[in-house]
């Protein structure tokens, strides 16, 4: 594939980890720049959009996965380029199931980058897991760490996810031959504006940076799974 080509695939990402670690709040306050206290929860949201990544237009398409649909983690698996595995400082549970889930992708897409990410670090007074357990662990797998607050400011996040966005697209360059599927389930599409628009008010501007924001039903991830197995 020609480097323009290549270019014009889409980075899929998709971001996982246990309910409640602010896998929704961290996706669109790199999108919108935005916190939002609240979100849907029940079901995975495609978000696709053009980003600026080391200085070009890039199409990215970013998976908020739903924590209440564990099988649908193949298909995740398979459909993703590059991971995002989110825990919180505050919740051992959702470390231990980040850590296996990072172990696991090490050995199932040992190609693929992965970024672990200890959220919620504004809430010092309920920590349960030490940044340096969670350093090691990336280290031994290979996957970069941070940890973040997604509340408290968006501008380290964003640095965060910039420079992982940058990887991925230096290791795609690298990489030949590269599991990436133009698998295409059916899927609803909403406007953007509108659902945006009432996650965080109906007078607030529509955000930039995201062209299609698609909602992913049971049925509809099952299709992924098939249409990923069929490359
Ligand atoms: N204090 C604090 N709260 C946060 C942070 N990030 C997210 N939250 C809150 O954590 C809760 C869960 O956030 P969500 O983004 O819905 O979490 P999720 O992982 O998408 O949850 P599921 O949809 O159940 O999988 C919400 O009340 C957020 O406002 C953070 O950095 N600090």
């Amino acid at each position: 594939m020609r480097t323009e080509e290549r270019n014009m695939c889409p980075i899929r990402i998709a971001v996982l980890g246990t309910s409640q670690v602010g896998k929704s709040a961290l996706t669109v306050r790199y999108l919108t720049k935005r916190f939002i206290g609240e979100y849907r929860s029940d079901t995975d949201m495609l978000y696709k959009c053009v980003l600026q990544v080391d200085g070009t237009p890039q199409p990215v398409e970013i998976m908020d996965t739903s924590a209440s649909c564990d099988e649908s983690s193949d298909a995740h698996l398979q459909w993703a380029e590059a991971f995002v595995v989110v825990y919180s400082v505050t919740d051992k549970e959702s470390y231990r199931w980040a850590a296996s889930t990072v172990q696991e992708l090490s050995e199932r897409r040992a190609a693929s980058c992965v970024l672990m990410l200890g959220n919620k670090s504004d809430l010092h007074h309920l920590r349960e897991v030490e940044e340096v357990e969670a350093k090691s662990l990336s280290l031994t797998h290979g996957a970069r760490f941070f940890e973040v607050s997604t509340a408290e400011s968006c501008v380290p996040l964003t640095g965060v996810l910039d420079h992982f966005l940058k990887e991925v697209k230096m290791q795609r360059t690298i990489a030949s031959g590269s599991n990436i599927n133009n698998g295409s389930p059916k899927q609803r599409k909403l406007s953007v504006t509108r659902m945006l628009g009432s996650l965080i008010g109906r007078h607030s501007p529509p955000p930039q940076p995201i062209t299609e924001l698609i909602i992913l039903d049971k049925e509809e991830r099952s299709k992924l799974v098939r249409c990923s197995r069929q490359i």
